[in-house]
């Protein structure tokens, strides 16, 4: 099967030009043509040293420009249209983007129906969960991947939909999604070329599908659709738990609620749900676990502040702290504001809520305003002292950055963002971030340190590292490394808790 490549046209040579010499300087031949001019004669100077022949660079070595913005005329709510946003968003991802900013853009490029906008979410983020198969299917019939991005994405996107995770049916029938994936692929200009190619791809996939999948699945990568590095980490890792692990991380994610106890108790809620026809079980002290997926505009008082979307493991950081009215707070890395909006809820605290990225900072303040609550907002480092009034802190909560492998069922697109050595990166940076804080705490104060990691240098490496260096740190207890894990009366994300009181003079 041959994938042919485009050729970019070469602008027509002006009238009476010299054809262009092999050898001569290939941006000549687009020069503009210089009036004729009266010329000056030089005196003769020395011939130029001889330049290496440089080759003409032919038409077809010329990278062409793609086009993933472009919005063909399509019906707003077909599948065509969503395999094209969705290959779209895909492209953006394997180009370094986080999926949500991708798919904003693509929202924004096909001014998308909120309809339009669900079938392509929906797509992007299935298609993140089944990558490394449908990668694995494309490379086992075909000799070489497209390297058009939005051809590569658009044919993951369509295997992913005839090949659905086992267990599940598939959203549409199997001829549907061929002949979406080749109308979308004509009316598409990075894709129309290779139409022929979509077709016969798909086509091949459904006669072939047993052996195919068979010869897929016997590559890790296909097997568990995590990168390979991902998968030999999380082994070494986790030598009795990395298969649970890495299968909990492709499940779908929850739909988890925070019961805001200032407004209501959790039976009170409870029947609000049921009385809204939803069904919810407690997975928490104040989590609620909603058996169906809603959108929070459909959630009973969630605009009112009674309760906020926040993961049950995510819940436990605020109880840890041991609040009490009165003390001074600090959340480190506050940004969105989850728990920053917990701690809130539980105590009359004065809260210094400080986040590095102003943007997100914003959120917090949004947060917080839906709840009724309010803490001071500084947009600064924590690794830094210069926003700090030297009055030390009853309680520091340190959510530090990090690769967040703990929350891949809500973001699957990171593991294929992640490098090996982002985690290197990121253990400097929250070092030093707990080493700064630990000078802001006060003689007897608590430093609640966690991560969304499973990596144990982010997580149990760092915080022993942590109470090595500090010999005025007294470590006491909390859960340590979480592992993902979903069941009745327990769901939660990949969590990291250390909790540390400082030593009183
Ligand atoms: C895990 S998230 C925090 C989640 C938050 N605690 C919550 O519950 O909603 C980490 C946050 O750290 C912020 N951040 C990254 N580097 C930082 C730094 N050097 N100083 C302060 N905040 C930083 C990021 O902008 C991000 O909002």
């Amino acid at each position: 099967m041959t994938d042919k490549r485009r050729t970019l046209t070469i602008a027509p040579k002006p009238a009476g030009a010299k054809p262009a010499r092999p050898g001569g300087n290939p941006a000549a031949q687009y020069a503009r043509p210089k009036p004729a001019a009266k010329v000056e004669k030089k005196p003769a100077a020395k011939p130029a040293p001889a330049r290496p022949a440089e080759p003409v660079r032919p038409s077809h070595e010329v990278k062409p420009q793609f086009q993933q913005a472009f919005r063909p005329d399509l019906p707003s709510d077909s599948l065509a249209l969503a395999l094209l946003g969705a290959a779209s968003a895909v492209a953006q991802v394997r180009a370094g983007s986080a999926l949500p900013p991708a798919l904003s853009n693509v929202f924004a490029s096909f001014g998308a129906t909120p309809q339009g906008r669900g079938a392509i979410q929906d797509l992007a983020y299935r298609t993140m969960r089944g990558l490394g198969r449908a990668e694995t299917l494309l490379g086992l019939m075909t000799a070489k991947a497209p390297d058009v991005p939005m051809l590569l994405g658009m044919l993951h996107c369509a295997l992913v939909l005839l090949d659905p995770p086992p267990g599940e049916s598939a959203p549409y029938e199997p001829f549907t999604v061929v002949d979406q994936a080749v109308t979308a692929a004509a009316r598409h200009p990075d894709l129309a070329h290779a139409k022929a190619m979509v077709n016969a791809v798909l086509r091949r996939f459904l006669r072939e599908r047993d052996a195919l999948v068979a010869s897929a699945l016997a590559q890790p990568l296909a097997r568990w659709n995590y990168p390979q590095w991902w998968i030999e980490a999380m082994r070494a890792a986790y030598p009795r738990d990395w298969e649970a692990i890495l299968a909990a991380g492709n499940g779908q994610p929850p739909l988890t609620l925070r019961v805001n106890t200032r407004k209501t108790g959790v039976e009170q809620y409870l029947h609000l749900l049921e009385q809204a026809g939803m069904a919810a079980d407690v997975v928490g002290p104040h989590a609620l676990r909603l058996k169906q997926a809603a959108n929070v505009g459909q959630i009973p008082g969630f605009h009112e502040g009674l309760v906020s979307v926040q993961d049950a493991g995510a819940q436990l950081a605020a109880p840890l702290l041991g609040l009490q009215d009165g003390m001074r707070v600090l959340d480190a890395c506050a940004a969105p504001g989850g728990k920053s909006g917990h701690i809130l809820e539980m105590a009359d605290v004065d809260l210094t809520a400080v986040d590095a990225d102003a943007q997100r900072l914003a959120r917090v303040g949004d947060n917080l305003g839906r709840l009724g609550l309010s803490a001071t907002l500084v947009a600064a480092c924590a690794q830094a002292t210069d926003w700090w009034d030297g009055r030390p802190f009853d309680r520091i909560l340190a959510d530090v950055p990090c690769t967040a492998s703990g929350i891949v069922r809500r973001h699957p697109d990171i593991r294929w963002l992640r490098r090996k050595t982002d985690s290197r990166q990121l253990t400097t940076l929250s070092g030093e971030i707990l080493d700064n804080l630990w000078q802001m705490l006060s003689a007897d104060g608590k430093l609640l340190f966690v991560t969304c990691s499973l990596w144990p240098q982010e997580s149990e490496a760092q915080a022993a590292a942590f109470a090595a260096r500090h010999m005025d740190a007294i470590r006491l207890d909390a859960p340590g490394q979480l592992l993902p894990s979903s069941g009745a009366g327990l769901d939660h994300d990949g969590l990291f808790y250390a909790l540390f009181q400082k030593r009183a003079a």
